[in-house]
């Protein structure tokens, strides 16, 4: 995390924020429109109730000084109780509308980035920031919602009470009210300055956060390194660090939007210095037709100017920090997923067919070719192994079948159809999957067994339960929730978990990426005779380290470097003395000599 950077100035109103706007406009707010007239209807409202109070106001004025009678200015004083009785109605119901409008507009834009987020490629969530996606999700979605229901609609009452009040000043003494106007330039000038800074400021905090929200995430789940390599300080800090810069953002931020206040304050107190000094002249000179009670009209307009006229600067000040949210919300939808049903996709394909890989190309990176041709066939119905090295793309082809990513070159085939023809959720139903990093969820061991088939049985689950051998485990703890991340489970139980889905879902085509890796030799054997049961008759692909475990394949592959440097039968290979006979001989030799 470095430092956050002095800001520089960023054009503001930008294309892309206008664009941003149209955005929102178009997507949340426009099938609200009659609730939005409605709003500007109850505002224009408490505009005019400002306007007639000015009027009263003089009028009441007169009353007083021209000697006339108490009972008009009873009815004067009735007629202004009524008018702000009015406003405070309005206040009161506008407020009502615009939550209800921008909490509902908010749900659906999360709603949107929901279902968004889940069409994006496997590839998106590896490199982005889990901080940043919960981020864009929760507050910066929340922030933005405060601002359309709160600061939009005061903001809105704010400009039309200044514009129905100045145009009301203007018409009854437009000398007076072109002197006070002196001071906008300055006003105008104070504003630009502070948006200029709180739109680049917010950017970096906005990213200052996601990193800490991230950092947090980081540590947390990995508490267990953290502790056994002794890293709490080193943790610490580094989270401290992150909010430190949080701090120093935030203040920039603030004392900027600090200084909007003093400046208004200061050009209303110039501008009821000229009112007072101008209109004072005006009565007293025989030139002007102006009297006690117009002047008096006049500065308290000028006060119910500038008061909604400082709470618009603030608000644009705030603009510009809600510009940089919806930019980000808005920023998920650049990303677009690759991995999508193709328009003539189709449901029906032979699910016992051959799996081939016909001249496949694959990178994560383009700097880092992993496959560069590869050819080999999973034969439909038959147990094949692949085996190699670490980091040989093992777990890589099985990624490629479910199309977590997309080969970038060549063809993969099901019963000779290509998969990216067949639509994803019929071609990832098909596969039972073991892969190497389990996912466990914060519930019991039952409903983590069910996910992957929620329509399940009782009967069903058990019997999956019993073959994973984890049945006595659902009776002993219960309903017991496993911990986040199945963090109360032993490695071996949540292995056992998967299979057991495995078993469950009995899928035509099996992916096992070392599922019994975790597990101890009595309980694999046992396992293993329940798997070969589940095999039958299936395609069946297993990835193993421990070649003893894969000797009875149909069919071996041999990766290296993501390349096919052998394939054949556990003897014929062992014949061959290449590299699984190399492989072979320096792990069994590990096993008898312990
Ligand atoms: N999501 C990813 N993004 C970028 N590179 C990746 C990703 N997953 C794997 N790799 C890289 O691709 C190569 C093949 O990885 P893969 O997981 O397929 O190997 P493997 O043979 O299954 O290894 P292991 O036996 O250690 O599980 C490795 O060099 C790895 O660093």
């Amino acid at each position: 995390m470095s430092k956050p950077r002095r800001p520089e100035r960023a054009p503001l109103y930008t294309e892309r924020d206008r664009a941003n706007l149209r955005w929102l406009w178009s997507r949340y707010l426009r099938q609200k429109l009659p609730w939005l007239l409605l709003v500007l209807l109850m505002i224009l409202a408490q505009g005019v109730v400002y306007q007639q109070f000015l009027a009263m106001t003089e009028d009441g004025l007169r009353v007083i000084f021209d000697s006339g009678t108490v009972g008009d200015l009873v009815q004067v004083c009735g007629v202004v109780f009524f008018l702000f009785a009015v406003r405070g109605l309005m206040s009161y119901l506008v407020p009502r509308v615009t939550v209800w409008v921008s909490n509902d507009a908010i749900f659906q834009m999360r709603r949107d980035l929901i279902d968004h987020m889940m069409s994006l490629d496997l590839a998106y969530f590896e490199r982005t920031k889990s901080g940043e996606i919960i981020q864009r999700l929760v507050t910066q979605t929340q922030l933005l919602g405060v601002f359309i229901g709160q600061a939009v609609a005061n903001a809105l009452r704010d400009a039309i009470t200044v514009i129905i009040v100045s145009g009301y000043l203007i018409y009854k003494n437009p000398i007076l009210f072109g002197t006070a106007v002196v001071v906008l330039p300055f006003i105008i000038w104070v504003m630009n300055f502070v948006s200029d800074r709180v739109k680049i400021t917010q950017g970096q905090a906005e990213t200052e956060l996601a990193d800490y929200m991230n950092g947090i995430e980081e540590t947390v789940n990995g508490m267990r390194t953290v502790k056994i390599a002794s890293q709490e300080d080193v943790e610490a800090k580094r989270l401290l660090k992150g909010t430190g810069h949080i701090r120093d953002l935030m203040n920039r931020v603030q004392i900027t939007q600090a200084l909007v206040m003093p400046s208004i304050d200061l050009s209303s107190a110039f501008v009821y210095v000229l009112v007072i000094g101008g209109g004072g002249y005006m009565v007293l000179s025989p030139d002007f037709d102006v009297d006690g009670a117009g002047i008096i009209m006049f500065l308290l307009g000028m006060v119910m100017v500038f008061d909604p006229a400082r709470l618009l600067a603030l608000f644009f000040g705030g603009l510009q920090a809600n510009m940089v949210l919806l930019d980000r919300i808005r920023g998920l939808y650049d990303e677009v997923p690759t991995i999508t049903d193709a328009a003539d996709a189709v449901e029906e394909f032979d699910t016992r067919g051959d799996i081939a890989f016909d001249d496949v190309t694959f990178a994560y990176s383009a700097d880092q070719p992993l496959f560069d041709g590869l050819n080999l066939t999973f034969k439909g119905g038959q147990v094949s192994a692949i085996v190699g090295s670490t980091g040989s793309g093992k777990t890589t082809i099985l990624s490629l079948l479910s199309r977590l990513y997309n080969a970038q070159g060549g063809q993969i085939t099901i019963g000779e159809q290509p998969i990216d023809g067949l639509r994803l959720k019929a071609l990832r139903g098909a596969y039972s999957v073991v892969a190497q990093d389990i996912v466990i969820f914060n519930n019991s061991i039952w409903e983590n067994i069910r996910y992957v088939k929620p329509e399940a049985s009782e009967a069903e689950i058990w019997q999956a339960a019993e073959n994973a051998e984890i049945a006595e485990l659902i009776r002993r703890r219960g309903d017991a929730s496993v911990g986040p991340k199945g963090a109360q489970l032993s490695g071996g139980q949540k292995q056992r978990i998967a299979i057991a889905r495995a078993f469950l879902r009995d899928a035509p085509i099996l992916l096992l990426d070392e599922a019994t890796s975790a597990l101890d030799q009595a309980t694999e054997e046992r396992i293993k005779s329940a798997l070969d049961r589940l095999t039958r008759g299936k395609t069946t692909i297993v990835v193993a380290h421990r070649l003893s475990s894969i000797a009875d394949a149909d069919r071996i592959f041999v990766l290296e470097a993501g390349k096919l440097v052998e394939s054949g039968k556990h003897a014929e290979l062992l014949d061959e003395n290449g590299l699984y006979a190399q492989l072979y001989k320096a792990q069994k030799q590990g096993y008898d000599g312990r």
